[in-house]
This record gives structure tokens, sequence and C-alpha cells, in this order.
């Protein structure tokens, strides 16, 4: 057993229903065969274990882990095509790098710098919207059991308007996700998500093929996009000759508690109704959304609804990895959208990138938090001595003022170290 030593800060209580901010200095977090076994002050732990070994991690702050709920496997050489709507950059930066994944020589290179990226910005688990090609799906699978994080994954499926190597039909999106489901569905910490593109580039006939394959794999997640550009929305309406963006996916016996859509910036009141009584989630995505001048989540409408809300990098969309920017962007967006923005405090800013994210995804019971019983997924951040975050968290007033420190000033290369299921996660 191994004790840690650290100021812990985590949001066992949803802060959106009034919870705090839990912030224990000099903690003490004893770990047992990946599990926590014991929090409380350091001292005390410490004494109840006398001989068990101590990880010191004073200094910074240990976090649970992020858990990132939309992010795009194939996109990571496409982050920074700056200057573009959505379906134009899709045209010209993201789906062209998607169709060099055919390459299995290509796409493992690009599992490996994704999975490193994800590690290095302190993320532990993720919702990832996989490759159009089975053969990379499989590759991402593969490479994430070996660096050990939590992802849940799967094909990628669409038959209309895009770029001919991209597309299916509903007879192979189900055989291809079946098989790969069969291979990689529960096995280690891998789970599949069917994982349709996006309305606009999905029939009838596909939607029904990825229920299908819904209803075959037991315990499956479904993700995809909604709502987020409005000539998107638009074109949606005319395709599928309906009233709102969800009833595509409704319509399909697509949306339910283990259903996450991806932006829905432009949501109906009728769809976010819907989406509460479903129990499905969305993924907000803030530096996507700035980037391809989206538009603002309009977080109050969904809290009104009780719509479950995590956040996602939206990578490549999104500007990177980190959800410590994430955080500071969806704060930023609140904020413009003046007396129509939610406040977020630092502690919404955690739980949005930690148990939000959890709780989406069905893990709440094992991850999210560093509390009792949960699996030790955490990160440590540790800025650089002298650097403008060592010494803001240094002359922090408190947790709360500290962590508002972390999500304004944080980056990537602060976070020192990453452990999933009490292991050291290496990049
Ligand atoms: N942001 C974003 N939206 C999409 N809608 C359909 N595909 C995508 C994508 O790759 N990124
Ligand atoms: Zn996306």
């Amino acid at each position: 057993m191994t004790i840690y030593r650290g100021t812990v800060l985590d949001t066992p209580d949803d802060p959106f229903a009034g919870g705090a901010l839990r912030a224990d200095a000099d903690a003490g977090l004893l770990v047992r065969d990946g599990t926590i076994a014991e929090r409380g002050p350091f001292a005390a732990v410490r004494a109840a274990q006398p001989d068990d070994d101590v990880v010191d991690l004073r200094g910074g702050l240990l976090l649970p882990g992020f858990v990132d709920t939309h992010v795009h496997f194939p996109q990571v050489r496409a982050i920074g095509g700056l200057g573009l709507p959505l379906l134009d950059w899709l045209e010209r930066c993201a789906l062209p790098e998607e169709a060099r994944l055919a390459d299995p020589t290509y796409a493992s290179t690009v599992a490996r710098e994704f999975l490193s990226g994800l590690v290095q910005a302190g993320t532990t688990t993720a919702l990832v919207f996989g490759s159009h090609f089975a053969a990379a799906v499989d590759l991402l699978f593969t490479e994430a059991q070996r660096v050990g994080l939590r992802v849940t994954s799967g094909l990628v499926v669409s038959d209309r308007l895009l770029r001919d190597e991209l597309l299916t039909t509903p007879e192979r999106a189900y055989d291809e996700g079946l098989a790969l489901a069969e291979r990689w569905h529960g096995v280690g910490r891998n789970r599949y998500a069917v994982t349709p593109r996006f309305s606009l580039s999905c029939g009838n006939d596909l939607l029904d093929s990825c229920r299908s394959l819904l209803g075959e794999v037991e315990g499956a997640y479904f993700t995809s996009h909604i709502n987020e550009n409005d000539r998107e929305i638009a074109t949606v309406a005319e395709l599928f000759g309906v009233d709102t963006y969800l009833e595509t996916y409704d319509s399909h016996g697509l949306v339910g508690p283990r259903s996450v859509l991806a932006h829905d910036v432009h949501p109906t009141d009728a769809e976010l109704k819907v989406m509460a009584e479903r129990g499905a989630s969305v993924a907000h995505c803030p530096t996507s959304n700035a980037s391809l001048g989206s538009g603002l989540f309009p977080l109050d409408r969904h809290l009104a609804y009780d719509v479950h809300v995590a956040l996602g990098s939206d990578v490549g969309g999104g500007t990177g990895f980190s959800l410590l920017k994430e955080g500071l962007q969806a704060y930023f967006m609140q904020r413009l959208l003046g007396e129509r923005g939610y406040p977020l405090a630092p502690v919404h800013l955690l739980h949005l990138a930690t148990s939000a994210g959890a709780r989406a995804l069905g893990l709440s019971s094992e991850v999210g938090d560093l509390g009792v019983g949960k699996r030790f997924d955490a990160q440590w951040l540790r800025p650089r001595s002298g650097s403008t975050l060592d010494v803001a968290l240094r002359h922090a007033a408190d947790p709360e003022d500290a962590l508002a420190k972390a999500f304004t000033l944080g980056t990537t290369g602060d976070v020192d170290t990453v452990w999933i299921d009490g292991e050291v996660v290496a990049p």
C-alpha cells in the first residue's frame, strides 16, 4: 500500500446543486490495489500505516484525472486550423487528415500521438470519436490498452456528403462495428461507443443500423454531434424534414442515459426537455465553439432543464487537450453571455472537467473524485519553480483561489505525474 501526501481538491458533490469544493491541505490518500482505501489528514493516515511507502506530492495540487467527453482521435494533426466555420473546416482541415488514417502505419503513429496528448494533459478517461477506418479504431484500442487510459470509442460512420473514402453502408457499418465491439468492449478499460458522425452525413438506414448495433452490444455508448452550427442545423432540417435536430437521433432510439451529444450550442427548449427525459448528456466544447465561431453555449438553459453537461476538448476543432484551458474558456464564454451567462466558479470548472464527465460516462462509482472507494486516477499539478503559476499558488488565499489560479494559468506543462488505478501512466 502507498500513501500519497499533498493538497487534494475534488468535487464529490455537484456544485450546480449546491455542493462545495472538497479541499484537504496536507492530506493522506492510502491506496491499495489501485483503490483509495483511506483519506484523511496525512498525520492520521500515516499513524495508522507507519510502514507503508509515502509519495510526497506537497507543493502544487493533487486533482482527479480529467475526463474528456468529446475528443477526436484522427484530428491531432488538424489542431490549429483557424479562421473557418464548421463545414468549411471539416472539408479543408479535418477530413483530409482523417482520410490519411486509411493507412494503418499512419494511424498507429497518430494513435500514439493522440494518447500521449491526453495523458500529458492530465486526462485519464475519455470518450473518443474514433476513425472511419475499422483498422485505425482497432489500433486506437490496442494503444489505449497498452498505455492504460480509460477509453470509450468506436467506428465513426457516415454514408453521404463527405469525401468518398470516408463513406460506408448500413450493413458494413453494423458488421465492422460489431466486430470491433466483440474484440474490445469491456476488455481492460476499453468500451465501445456507436458513433455516427452527425446527421448531416448519415441517412435514416445508417442511423437504423446504429440502433441495431447499440441494441446488440450490452452497455455500449452512443455519441454524435448536435446543434453546433447554424448552417449545419439548417441542412439537417432540410435533409430529414424535421423540426429539431434531436429527432434525427431520437426517432431511431439513439438517445438515452448512455448517450453523449457534443456541442448543443443552439438547442430548442423542446430538445432540452427530451434530452433531460432521456437522461442524455451534453459535451460542452468551449474552445472549439469559440474557434469555429459556433456560438456561446447556453449553459443556463441546460441547467434549467436539468440536462447533464460535461466538458470536451473537441481536438482538433478545439485548440488542444488541456481541460484546464477548456474550463477557462467555458468561464469566458459564460461571461460574454452577460446576464444570460451562468456565473461559473472554480469549483464548477473542476466538476465539469472531472466528476461531471465521469457521470456522463457512467463511471461515477469508479472515478471523477478522490474519495474512499474510488480508483486512484489522479494528476499532480506541479508548476515549475518560479513560474507565474507557482507564484500564484504559493500566494493563493484559499483552495478556491488556488483552483482559480490553476484554471487561469495552468497548462499541460504543469502536469507532472498522472496515475490510473494507482499506476503511473507514461505519456
Ligand atoms: N467540431 C466538430 N464538429 C463536427 N461535426 C461533424 N464532425 C465534426 C468534427 O469533426 N468536429
Ligand atoms: Zn467533435
